[in-house]
């Protein structure tokens, strides 16, 4: 079913929307209700995808061109999991996709996840501790396949699983003084850098009409950032996640890699974009035709991340945790 998600992919025209995006005791009524009228839902459910999410993504990636086959991509926020479907149908036979999100879900296929709050710096330490290996999470039988049917996968300035070999063996036999010295230590630092593209959809959990989580002894969604209405607050609230998310791109995503997360518009964005615009080369805002009109949320798409910038270049000294 997926197989039907074309770059070129139009989106279909809105339905009707309920004007209210507050959360009250009738808004689950609401929401199936809204379900049913808007053609994003419905086409979502036609073509297999576990959200109308996905389409946001579809749209970015038709203006923007962010896939390939063979990148690494790191899903923030992935329940239930539309971004990374879209992210694994574009990056395959060879992409890897890592999701990370506050409650449990079932990982779509081809996806690997891990549950914890992104606000910790001990989940994300997890997170790029995985990566670190550039072979895990990758799908094993295309790994070793000697050709296949669409043409070589691009890992286009990607670290793969035999020049990785080749500089452990380099290593071994001490043959690193090939880079200059003076260069070694940025070298060092470029290599262990191997995400094509952080993306971070990181906001209200998705609509669950049953669930475990209302149930949970650790009652999840108190601890992860669910939108009020309130909108300084959901604002204040997006602003944590979008830096956590910079953060963690200013450490592992590559020269040239990208960065697509969604905020909810406030103050505090223009210094954001400032920050981003430090570290990428291009920045833009988007409102795809698929995110509702009656919410704040849109997105920052940085492309091209630049060489040679400092945690402290982005986030200045002081705030460097
Ligand atoms: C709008 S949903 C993402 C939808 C997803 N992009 C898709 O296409 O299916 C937002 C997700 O962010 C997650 N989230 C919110 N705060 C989080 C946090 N602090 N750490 C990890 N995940 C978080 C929520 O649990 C929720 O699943």
């Amino acid at each position: 079913m997926i197989g039907k998600l074309e770059r070129n992919w139009i989106p279909p025209p809105h339905g009707l929307y309920i004007s209210d995006s507050r959360w009250s005791s009738s808004s689950s009524k609401r929401w199936k209700q809204r379900q049913t009228s808007d053609s994003f839902a419905r086409e979502a459910k036609v073509q297999g995808l576990k959200s109308r999410a996905a389409f946001k993504l579809i749209e970015i990636d038709a203006k923007y061109k962010i896939f390939k086959k063979g990148q690494t991509v790191v899903d923030l926020g992935y329940a239930p999991g539309s971004w990374s479907q879209v992210a694994v149908e574009r990056t395959k036979p060879r992409g890897r996709i890592v999701g990370i999100d506050i409650i449990p879900a079932q990982p779509p296929k081809g996806v690997s996840t891990i549950q914890g709050n992104f606000l910790s710096v001990e989940v994300q330490e997890q997170v790029k501790r995985f990566l670190s290996d550039p072979d895990r999470g990758r799908p094993k039988q295309e790994l070793f396949a000697s050709s296949d049917t669409d043409g070589s996968p691009e890992t286009e300035g990607a670290i793969s699983y035999i020049e990785q070999e080749q500089h452990d063996i380099d290593d071994v036999q001490g043959n690193t003084e090939r880079t200059p010295p003076n260069e070694k230590g940025q070298k060092l630092e470029d290599d262990r850098r191997i995400v094509d593209i952080v993306l971070s959809d990181m906001s209200e959990p998705w609509e669950q009409t049953t669930g475990f989580w209302k149930k949970s002894l650790s009652n999840p969604h108190i601890r992860m950032m669910n939108t009020t209405g309130i909108n300084f607050k959901d604002h204040a609230g997006s602003m944590d996640l979008c830096n956590a998310a910079l953060r963690f791109s200013v450490d592992t995503v590559r020269n040239g890699g990208h960065f697509v997360c969604k905020f909810y518009q406030g103050s505090e964005e223009k210094h954001f974009e400032q920050k981003l615009k430090k570290l990428f080369a291009a920045v833009y805002r988007e409102k795809p035709d698929s995110s509702r009109k009656e919410s704040k949320e849109a997105y920052f798409v940085a492309l091209r991340r630049k060489k040679d910038v400092a945690m402290e270049d982005v986030f200045g000294t002081d705030n460097i945790t």
